[in-house]
Parts: C-alpha cells; structure tokens; sequence
C-alpha cells in the first residue's frame, strides 16, 4: 500500500472557499460555548460601531445646526458608553478566541500525533521526516493563527459588512445601491482568482515542508557530510530548498497581497460615489448633510472590513492549505489492521506460508516463501548484502505484512496479534539501535510493561537473575549513564548492548539479532553469547550476521538471496552458497 503523502504542491482540492471553511467546524467541537460568547462579543461590537455613524448624523442634523449644546453633550455622553461597551466586548472577543485558537493548535497537534502512532514503518519509510513534522509544528500552527486571529476579525467584519449594507440600503436605496457597485465587482474578482492564491499558498506550504526536510537531513546525517567534505553538496541542496520556498512564499504572497490594493480601489470608489451622487441628492433636497456624513461613515463601515478581510485572507487561504496537508496525514489509515485468529495445527513458533513481499515500487524482495522454525532453536540468517535478510526478519516481526502469503506466529496468522501481544512475544535488536534520550535506564524499561513501575532495586535483581548485570559494567555510571538519543557519547556497541539487555529482560519468544553483535568487542561478545545461552530453553533466536564466526552455535543455517530463503544445511555449504551468491548479486 502507498503511504506516500502529497509533497508535489498541488493542492489536491478544488472546493469553494465555504466548503472549506466548513471544513474547519469539526476542529471546534466541544467549542460551543466559547463560541456562543464569542459570537455574542462580536454581535456587540459590530451593534456599537454600527449605531456611531446613525449617533452621529443625529447629533449633526438635530443638535450642531440648531446650536443645542445641552442635547449634544448628552449624546456625546452616550456615544462614549457606546465606545466602552465596544470596548468591553472588543477585548472578550479577543479573548475567547485567543483561548480557542490555542485549544485547537493544541488538540491538532496531538491528533496528528496519534495517527503518526499508529501508522505502519511503510508510512515513514516513505514519507520524510521533515515534511511530517513541519507538518504536525507550522501547518497547524497556521490553523492556530487563523483561529486566534483571522477567524475572529473574520466573523467580526462579515457581521459589520452585512449590518452596514443593510443600513445603507435602508437609509436610503438608490444612494445604498450606488456606494455598493464597487463592492459586488471586486467580490467578483476576488472568486475568479481566489483558487489560484489557495495554490500558491499550498506551494508555499509545501516547499516549507521540504525545506525542514533538507534542515532535517543535514542535521541527521552532520558527520557523514563533515567525514565526507560534502558540506558544499549539502549546502546547495539547502539553497535549491530555501529558494523554491522562498520564490513559493513570494508568489502565494504576491497572490494574497493582490487583494489588499483591489479592495482599498474599491473603498474609495464606494466613497467617491457617495460624495458625488449625496451632495447632488442634497441639491435636490432629497438628504440631509449628516445623513450624508452618516452615510460616508457607513460606507467606510462597509469597506474597510472588506480590506480587512483582504488582508487576512492570505491567512484564511494559508490555514486552508495547512488544513489540507493535516488531513491527509489525518485520512491516512494504517493497513495493517489485527484480524480475527483462526488457530492451525502447527507448533512451530514462527512460520512463513508462501510469503512474497517487495516494497512499494520495488522488486520482489521475497517469492513465494515457506519455513518454519522450531522452539528453542538457533537460526542463522547469512546472505549478500541487499539480500533481504533484515526484510526478512521484519516480517517476521510483522513490521510489514507480505504482500501475498502469510506468516504464523504461536500457530496463528501474526496479523491477528495486538501489537501489545505481539511485542511480548517478540524481542528485535535492529541493525542500528535507537535509543531515547534518558538513562540505561530508562532504556531498559522502555516499552516493558513488567518493569515500568518496579524499583531501582528491583531492576537490579531481574538483571542480576538474568544474568545481564555483568553487561552493564561496561558502562561508567552503570544503570544511571545518561544517553542522548542524538548524541554519540555512547558508542554503537553500547548502544547495542542496552537495546540487548532490553530485548532479554522482556523474555520474548522470538529473539531477533539483526547484525546485533557486529559492533561488540570479542570478550563482550562471549560474554553476550553466555547470556543467550541462558536465555530460557524454549527461546527461538535468529541471528542476522555477515561474520560467520557469530553463527557457529546455530542449529540451521538459512541463505537469504534472489527473493529465495533456503536451507543451507551445512556451515560448508553456507560458506558456498555466500561466495556464490555474494558473487552474483
Ligand atoms: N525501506 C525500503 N524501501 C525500499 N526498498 C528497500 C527498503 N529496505 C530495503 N529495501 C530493498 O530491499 C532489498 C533487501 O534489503 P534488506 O535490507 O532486507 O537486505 P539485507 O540482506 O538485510 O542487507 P544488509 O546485509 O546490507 O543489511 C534491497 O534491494 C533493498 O534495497
């Protein structure tokens, strides 16, 4: 299955800018009291601004030319409780969706988390890790931004819009009708070309993600590109990144900003006809001069929340882009779901059933495939390098399903295991161990139910009875050595070591050792050896090795090349079957 998120910078939906607001709604689930408050706080506001203009043109027309002083410091007085309660109601505005903004920032990031938790190696074998997490850190905070801000002034200056349009074609129609002319085509403009600013923001976005992806690498990978002087190659990948997004963001910017100038056009026409055609209906004795100043007032309450509304909607357009990118992620869904068991006759601990496996847009990797392995026994996988070894072994742990065939672990189809049951059963040490930054530790018990919540003392007797404190004296400061996930203060040996006596202390089922003993010196690597030994008698272990001499206890030998896994029969015969296939591949 393709796990392979858009990274093209297409955006892949074409939807109206209300589709896609509506989109938004299931984040403000839960949400609807904050809303109903904040929406109570914008209706407030807009009433106060809407009603100044209307305060206004009375005071003009009724007490200025009259020369009523008394009347208009009364009035006065109640357009500044106006101006308070605005306010009032500007800041609880602000407030609440701040709060809110935040909330879904925050319930975002960790849906994106848990989905990222329950997708399967494939997903981020093929996606990369820079992109994911620009994702889960920008993307979603360009929604928090939306919320917090935009949304608000958003809602905020479509009610002044609409409450302002309304008035003006009440005061009067044909004067109403005439200031808004300007509006309707910039509106018009604004649909023709919205689609294309809502791309240019996605490619933006887009190149953002691969830009964290370089940053990403580069980090990663510091000492390979310092050990191979290819600081220059890195740095020119860099720039090629840094420039798309920078050319991306200039155009989506660009795009965004086409609206502000068009909608400022637009107010000053809307103000021009109104000054125009108002001063020739006063001729004609059809308007008062404050119900014009009214009048420029409202139009002013019209356009300048249009302008507004221009200059976040490169925000609106930005978030929808970034809305688009974490629902992808969110709509991912893992294939590797646990089914219903249906036990077999067999008792093997672990077998394959005709597996065939390649990887996305690969070669078959495995054909056809079938072995089983006995309890208690020791298995030796050798093969060429790219022979499907460690492939090999990661279907045995079910990192990945076949693609066709099935594998049984405990007599069931491994696919109807939790992945809880399954880890128990299951111990793997992967070619390149990870570690978390922590302790030993903390390492150790990692991911073992049984030791979470034992003490010091008791972690020390397990190890003890297992035998595996005498590995842990390779380290300075014992079970309290720090470790740092990125670091290098610990040598892959000892990582090794720690990923081993993890894997041990959980006493699974199946032992995996992909190339676990390759970076361990001989006295340790006897020592670790003893410890297999000791390991309980029913314990199946298969161990990945390029050195042969690691393999001199296994039971069988299995030769992994060409999509085949064959029996080798003898150490002789592995021997020849490695130089042969070694030379053939
Ligand atoms: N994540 C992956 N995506 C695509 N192809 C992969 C992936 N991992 C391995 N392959 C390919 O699958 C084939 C088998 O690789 P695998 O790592 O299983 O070999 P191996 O025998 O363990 O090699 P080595 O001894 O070098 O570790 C190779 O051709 C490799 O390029």
């Amino acid at each position: 299955m393709s796990y392979k998120l858009n990274t093209s910078g297409a955006s892949t939906s074409t939807e109206s800018i209300w589709v896609s607001l509506g989109r938004l709604l299931p984040l403000l689930k839960g949400e609807g009291r904050v809303i109903a408050l904040a929406f109570g706080a914008i209706l407030l506001t807009s009433a106060t601004t809407l009603s100044t203009p209307l305060i206004i043109s009375h005071i003009v027309d009724s007490f200025i030319a009259a020369g009523d002083y008394r009347g208009l410091f009364t009035w006065s007085g109640l357009l500044l409780v106006v101006f308070l309660v605005g306010l009032g109601s500007g800041y609880t505005q602000t407030r609440t969706m701040g709060g809110l903004g935040r909330r879904v920032l925050f319930n975002l990031r960790n849906a994106l988390f848990t989905k990222l938790q329950e997708l399967p190696v494939g997903f981020f074998n093929q996606n990369r890790a820079g992109d994911l997490i620009s994702r889960i850190n920008n993307d979603t905070d360009k929604l928090n931004q939306f919320f917090a801000q935009a949304l608000m002034q958003f809602l905020g200056n479509s009610v002044l819009i609409v409450g302002a349009g309304i008035l003006l074609l009440t005061l009067n129609p044909r004067l109403g009708a005439a200031a808004l002319v300007p509006a309707v085509l910039v509106l018009g403009v604004t649909q023709l070309i919205s689609g294309w600013v809502k791309r240019a923001s996605f490619k933006s976005l887009q190149t953002l993600g691969s830009l964290s992806g370089e940053v990403q690498e580069s980090l990663a990978n510091f000492k390979v590109i310092v050990a191979f002087n290819r600081l220059d190659y890195f740095r020119t990948a860099f720039g090629l990144a840094n420039d798309a997004n920078y050319q991306a963001s200039t155009r989506a910017g660009v795009a965004s900003n086409l609206f502000i100038p068009l909608y400022g056009l637009a107010s000053n026409l809307g103000q021009l006809v109104v000054l125009a055609y108002g001063i020739t209906l006063i001729g004609q004795g059809e308007l008062s001069v404050g119900l014009l100043i009214g009048f420029l007032l409202y139009v002013n309450n019209f356009y300048n929340p249009l302008r507004q509304i221009a200059t976040i909607w490169a925000s609106l357009q930005l978030a929808l882009a970034g809305l688009d990118r974490i629902s992808e992620v969110l709509a991912m869904t893992s294939d590797m779901k646990v089914i219903a068991a249906v036990p077999s006759a067999s008792d093997a601990v672990l077998a394959f059933e005709d597996v065939s496996f390649h990887y996305p847009d690969g070669e078959d990797v495995l054909r056809s495939v079938s072995f089983a392995l006995e309890r208690g026994k020791t298995y030796a996988m050798i093969g060429p390098t790219g022979g499907g070894k460690t492939t090999t072994a990661s279907l045995m742990a079910r990192l990945f399903d076949p693609t066709h065939g099935r594998v049984m672990l405990d007599g069931r189809d491994i696919r109807s295991f939790t992945p809880e049951e399954r880890a128990a059963k299951i111990g793997f040490i992967l070619q390149e161990p990870f570690l978390f930054t922590g302790t030993v530790r903390d390492n150790i018990r990692y991911g073992n139910p049984a030791l979470v919540s034992a003490s010091n003392e008791e972690l020390t007797s397990r190890l003890d009875a297992a035998g595996l404190s005498r590995l842990l004296a390779r380290f300075d400061n014992g079970l309290d050595t720090a470790v740092t996930s990125s670091s290098d203060a610990m040598s892959l040996g000892q990582k090794q070591l720690v990923a081993f006596v993890r894997a041990a202390l959980r006493n699974p089922e199946l032992l995996i050792l992909d190339e676990a003993t390759a970076n361990i010196d001989t006295v340790t690597e006897q020592l670790l050896d003893e410890i297999l030994g000791q390991l309980p008698k029913t314990t199946t272990k298969v161990v990945i090795a390029h050195r042969l001499n690691t393999i001199d206890d296994a039971d069988e030998i299995f030769f992994v090349n060409g999509g085949a896994v064959t029996r080798a029969g003898s150490m002789e015969n592995a021997l020849d079957m490695l130089m042969h296939g070694a030379m053939t591949s």
